[in-house]
């Protein structure tokens, strides 16, 4: 039987980039991924492709509704070749996971194909094509999510889907209805509307991105509706029935009347739920939640002192950079190492276009905790950058402390809002002041000089270009 210092069940952002951390530790190490492919879902199903195809429909949007106005005129009609679309998605995510193995290789990592089950808190059976077992001497679970969904409905991956059909349609939906108005349902209901469908999505609470600073929540919802989207917030979602090729939704609005909702597909985008199906963790004694998250502490170690979790198998934001955070966590904690991740500083980021990304405490969590806060924003209008782009939505919003003018929060809707937010995060883990950002250079014309502006406005209220 192979023995192995270290070994990670689940080749996701989190399993994968523990497995590199480990080795590079001079850990023996080996990885199980019960699919053929390695990446798990953020690059399969997730975060990758779902980042192909923003990319290809934003080109389509660009020639149809901007080129024009660019003085770029194109013969004849511009169509969408949703084939073409699809497969060049595909071969992005397939140069990638491909990129996973060789780095399996360079790192000499043993990879092995099948369904990871724990016989003890030592062993792990492998089924496969067939069966092997392991022993490690340390075991970390990286088995992520799946989609969830809601008791009465039938996801019949058809008509009634989740993300991972989203990724792969063969047609373009007239009508996508979307339940759940939050990052998934916003990114891949933006590609299909870029493509020409109508899109009604359908939240139950009363704002879409719910769990992001209000202040983007309004503005994305404004943006949203101007590109014609139907938002339906505070509406409880009561049936979801298919009759041949269409999907009726009924549901309740926030004065209880009932609403119904027509269209040919229908994404179900309500959230994901830890996946440990298959694991066997009560073979290792390995305890669960009620929520289905493996339990852990803050070190991610489980109750058995050498099996530890991470990713979105265990609680916190179910992203792929937190993920690998964790996993490069764990290895070094296995190596006794001390290692600590500030989870405050962990970037939100919705890739809608603009995009939306945050770092930090939200206002409403300020004013929950009673926190003396001043806010500083400035909107992208006002850059020239914007201007020669035409990417006028959106805004900065920096919240920093009234009394030491510490960032506590950055929030950002605009273009590039993705890579911005990274200026914040070495901001706030180095505790910058307001004054801080203000103080340094910014290149002109860009996109990061709204943060700048933002922070003048927050340290002295004198932003110079509004
Ligand atoms: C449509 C979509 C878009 C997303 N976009 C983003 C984004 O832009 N940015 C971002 O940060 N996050 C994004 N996410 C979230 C991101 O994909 C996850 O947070 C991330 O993949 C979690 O990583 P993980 O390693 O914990 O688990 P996963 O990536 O889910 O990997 C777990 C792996 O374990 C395998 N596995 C499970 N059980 C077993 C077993 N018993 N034996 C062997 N193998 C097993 C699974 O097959 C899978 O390959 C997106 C998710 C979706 C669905
Ligand atoms: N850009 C990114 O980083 C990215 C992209 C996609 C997915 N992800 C991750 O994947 C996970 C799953 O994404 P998601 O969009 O499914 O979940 P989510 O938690 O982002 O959004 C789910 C939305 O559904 C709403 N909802 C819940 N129950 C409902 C109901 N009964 N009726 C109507 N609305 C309901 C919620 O209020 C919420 O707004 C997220 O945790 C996210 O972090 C990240």
């Amino acid at each position: 039987m192979n023995s192995y210092d270290v070994a990670i069940i689940g080749s996701g952002p989190g399993g994968y980039v523990a497995a590199i951390r480990c080795a590079q530790l001079g850990m023996k190490t080996a990885i199980i991924e019960k699919y053929p492919v390695l990446g798990g879902t953020c690059l399969n199903v997730g975060c990758i492709p779902s980042k192909a195809l923003l990319d290809s429909s934003h080109h389509y949007e660009d020639a149809v509704k901007h080129f024009e106005e660019h003085g770029i005129e194109i013969p004849g009609d511009i169509k969408v070749n949703l084939k073409q679309m699809i497969d060049r998605k595909q071969s992005v995510v397939d140069q990638t996971t491909g990129g996973i193995d060789y780095l399996m290789k360079k790192n000499n990592i043993e990879v092995y194909q099948g369904v990871g089950s724990f016989k003890d808190a030592t062993h792990v059976v492998i089924k496969g094509e067939k069966e092997t077992e392991i022993e490690a001497k340390n075991i970390i679970i990286a088995t992520g999510s799946k989609p969830s969904s809601l008791p009465f409905i039938n996801i019949d991956k058809e008509r009634i889907i989740t993300s991972t059909e989203a990724l792969k349609l063969t047609e373009i939906p007239k009508h996508l209805i979307v339940i759940g108005g939050g990052v998934i349902g916003l990114e891949l209901g933006q590609v299909y509307k870029r493509l020409g469908a109508e899109v009604s999505v359908i939240e139950y609470m009363d704002r879409i991105i719910p769990t992001m600073d209000a202040g983007l929540s309004k503005e994305l919802s404004k943006v949203l509706k101007k590109q014609k989207f139907s938002i339906n917030t505070s509406h409880r979602v009561k049936s979801v029935e298919r009759k041949g090729k269409e999907v009726i939704v009924k549901a309740d609005n926030k004065k209880g009347e009932e609403v119904t909702f027509k269209g040919d597909y229908c994404l179900v985008s309500v959230g994901r739920r830890p996946y440990t199906d298959g694991l066997n963790a009560e073979a290792a004694g390995v305890k669960l939640n009620d929520r289905g998250q493996v339990e852990v502490n803050e070190h991610l170690q489980t109750n058995v002192s050498n099996i530890y979790a991470i990713g979105d198998v265990v609680k916190g934001a179910m992203l792929a950079h937190k993920a690998s955070e964790e996993g490069t966590l764990v290895a070094e904690v296995i190596a006794g190492q001390k290692p600590h991740i500030d989870y405050n500083l962990i970037p939100g980021v919705v890739y809608t276009w603009p995009e939306v990304a945050s770092v930090g405490k939200t206002e409403e969590q300020l004013k929950e905790a009673g926190v003396a806060y001043k806010a500083g924003q400035f909107p992208m209008r006002a850059l020239g950058r914007s201007r020669a782009s035409m990417d006028l939505d959106g805004f900065v919003k920096i919240l920093a402390d009234k009394n030491t003018d510490e960032i506590l929060g950055v929030h950002m809707i605009g273009a590039r809002a993705a890579d911005m937010i990274a200026e914040a995060v070495v901001a706030m883990e180095y505790r910058a002041s307001a004054e801080d950002i203000s103080r340094m250079s910014h290149a002109h014309p860009t996109f990061a000089e709204a943060t700048k502006e933002a922070a003048l406005a927050a340290t002295e209220d004198r932003a110079l270009h509004i």
